[in-house]
């Protein structure tokens, strides 16, 4: 059974306090094994990844076979159903022009001492991205990783994705064709990531690995971390939906059954100020969970994560999504702006009752590779800055050294740095002569 909870009722703080911690660990199993197989793949390359993928993928690769060949990824993509290919050119289209204007500005001033200050931004030199293979392959998740890289100007991008049994979704190629991938590997799990983060004869390290995977994957994006950088580690999927009773609650059990089909583990949350809507929106998902292939999954998450808060009015409402800061938040009240103002931790925001959040899976233009487990509270969706960096530039001039130089000597000498402090002396002593 789903949660309802009342926010007037005297245990809501201790109920709402265990739909929080509701969440799935890793095990530590998982990180001892993913520690063993980075370590194979570090000190025996493309061997161990062709041995580690026989094993996990059931599929024999060779040193030819490891990287799929231009044409291969040519054919799979002319397979792919004109409707699906047009789709997913609308769709990478919508992204990037989003994540165009998330290219940020240089900057370069001179201040009152005379020093030229700023900073420019550059792109990584290489980008390594992991597309889940098996029960989740998503092709729109290949355009949210690979298109935000392109726009910042990548020049290398190596894509990994795993065959189990052979098997390979020609929509994921094509998705890579149209983002504009360079290489695709035809390995998963920690073994894929690892050959991203530290190289084989046949791959070439990237210097930051990004995408979505099982606990295995998130396992080893946590491990190579800091040799290269990571997105985040993505966990279930999450929606809250704000609604008011004036929606059809038919929609609203939709809208969150879209995020419970994606994992036994996802979370689907209705805040509402009414009741009886509550109640209804809770009989429109029983009914609709019925009709949905995706039954077993969605079904689980529903009755193990899914919950329904009666609120006494909306700002109670914003104040409570705050506290869950959730990956998706629909808002779907007359003034949806008024109840975004109140927002201050969400991943990304769907504004009004025609903004399901599946269209930001898909075709809105933001990314849908967003903050999950809270973690919206301190970081954001994936963007283009997620692939550059940026350099600061100090240039001073005689004058300004004069300005400026006798307090960085004075503190190099309070931290006892004898050789920063006469860096700077030098040069101060030079303008004396
Ligand atoms: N948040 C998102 O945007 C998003 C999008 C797509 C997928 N996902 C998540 O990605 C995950 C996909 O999982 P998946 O398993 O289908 O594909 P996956 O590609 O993440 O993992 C498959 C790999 O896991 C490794 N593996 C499996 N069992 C192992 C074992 N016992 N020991 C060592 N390694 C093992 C194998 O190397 C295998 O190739 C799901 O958890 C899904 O929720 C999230
Ligand atoms: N909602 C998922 C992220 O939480 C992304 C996705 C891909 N395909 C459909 N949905
Ligand atoms: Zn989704």
């Amino acid at each position: 059974m789903p949660r309802f909870l009342d926010h007037a009722s005297p245990d809501f703080e201790a109920a709402f306090a265990a739909l929080l911690a509701a969440k799935r660990e890793d095990s530590p199993d998982v990180d001892a094994t993913v520690a063993a197989i980075i370590a194979d793949v570090r000190a025996r390359g493309d061997a161990a990844l062709i041995e580690l993928t026989a094993r996990f993928d059931r599929v024999t690769l060779t040193l030819q076979t490891l990287r799929l060949r231009p044409e291969e990824v040519a054919q799979a993509a002319d397979e792919v159903p004109d409707r699906v290919r047009e789709a997913l050119e609308l769709a990478a289209a919508r992204i990037r022009a989003y994540h165009a204007r998330q290219i940020p500005d240089d900057a370069e001033w001179t201040d009152d001492a005379g020093a030229t200050l700023g900073w420019r931004w550059t792109p990584v030199g290489a980008a390594g991205l992991y597309v889940p293979g098996g029960l989740a392959t998503y092709p729109s998740s290949v355009l949210m990783n690979a298109i935000p890289a392109k726009v910042a100007g990548v020049e290398r991008l190596a894509m990994v994705v795993p065959t189990p049994d052979g098997a390979l979704n020609p929509a994921v190629l094509a998705a890579a064709r149209i983002a504009g991938v360079d290489e695709i590997y035809r390995i998963g799990g920690a073994q894929a990531v690892a050959a991203l983060a530290f190289g084989t004869d046949t791959i070439a390290p990237v210097d930051k690995i990004t995408g979505p995977g099982n606990a295995y994957v998130a396992a080893a994006k946590r491990r190579v971390f800091g040799k290269v950088g990571i997105d985040m580690i993505a966990g279930p999927s999450e929606i809250l939906v704000i609604a008011d009773s004036d929606n059809d609650p038919d929609w609203i059990a939709l809208d969150m059954l879209s995020q419970a089909e994606h994992d036994e583990s996802a979370q689907a949350i209705l805040v509402t100020d009414d009741a009886q809507f509550g109640r209804a929106v809770a009989r429109a998902i029983e009914a609709r969970l019925e009709t949905l292939d995706r039954r077993a999954i969605a079904g689980a998450s529903w009755r193990d994560f899914g919950a329904i808060i009666t609120v006494p009015d909306l700002a109670v409402a914003a104040q409570l999504s705050n506290r869950v800061a959730p990956e998706h938040l629909e808002i779907c009240v007359a003034d949806a702006e008024a109840v975004a103002a109140r927002i201050t931790h969400a991943g990304a925001i769907f504004l009004g009752q025609w903004t399901p959040e599946a269209i930001g899976d898909y075709v809105g233009g933001p990314n849908h590779v967003l903050p999950t487990a809270r973690s919206a509270r301190f970081s954001s969706g994936l963007s283009v800055l997620d692939f550059m960096k940026r350099t600061t530039i100090a240039r001073m001039t005689p004058a300004a050294l004069r300005v400026i130089g006798p307090a960085a000597e004075t503190l190099a000498n309070s931290e006892s740095l004898g050789a920063h402090g006469l860096s700077v002396r030098a040069r101060l002593d030079r303008l004396n002569d």
